[in-house]
């Protein structure tokens, strides 16, 4: 076995982009506990299309979404107001993991369910004024792997993407939610499902 390949798997990658703070770890979580966790959470979170109204026009979430927090506060973005659900057993499992990497008490967790390749998330940022300034949010996937993009919201000329592996982590920090908007785009190529969780703290 090349254990320096394996290795280079967990180091940390830091994106080349100015105005933000992004780190990407492929293989946060081993290949056997992400597979097991892609299950679980397929099966027992609380998935639902809500319906958004973007520009007065009203349509379902093109993906299932669910909240889950150790607070009551509720999070709204797109004329959508979400109430959370209390915290399960793996997501609390995942969330110290990810607290012990980034040395912040999350409070709450979005989670997307995209179907397939059809299912997607329109450019935004995360800068809800429950977020706070500078947020911390550490995005895991499960699944399927898709594309994230990211476009600087002055200088078109800046763009990067990355690959969301299956027990990858992706900690957004900093002023990227300021100068940056991210995609999920929607792929003809995709027809197997993907989850992703955002931890966040909402006040
Ligand atoms: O699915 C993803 O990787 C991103 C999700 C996202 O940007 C969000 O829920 O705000
Ligand atoms: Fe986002």
């Amino acid at each position: 076995m090349n254990l320096d390949l394996f290795d280079s798997q967990n180091k940390p990658i830091t994106l080349d982009m100015d105005d933000a703070d992004v780190v990407y770890f492929p293989s946060f979580f081993s290949r056997a506990k992400s597979d097991e966790l892609f299950e679980i959470l397929q099966k027992t979170i609380a998935w639902r299309q809500d319906n958004i109204t973007v520009f007065g026009k009203t349509y379902p979430q093109p993906r299932l979404t669910a909240l889950y927090g150790n607070n009551n506060n509720p999070y709204s973005y797109s004329n959508i107001t979400m109430h959370p659900d209390p915290f399960t057993k793996n997501l609390l499992f995942i969330k110290k993991k990810i607290e012990e990497e980034c040395n912040v008490n999350f409070t709450s967790c979005l989670l997307n369910l995209y179907r397939d390749g059809q299912d997607s998330n329109g450019w935004h940022a995360d800068n809800e004024k429950e977020l706070g300034e500078n947020p911390v949010i550490a995005s895991v996937s499960f699944g399927e792997e898709r594309w994230f993009h990211f476009k600087h919201k002055i200088n078109k000329d800046l763009k990067q993407k990355i690959l969301l592996q299956h027990g990858s982590l992706l900690i957004m920090q900093g002023k990227t939610q300021e100068c940056w908007l991210h995609q999920i785009p929607k792929t003809k190529k995709i027809t197997d499902p993907r989850i992703n969780l955002t931890f966040r703290v909402i006040r």
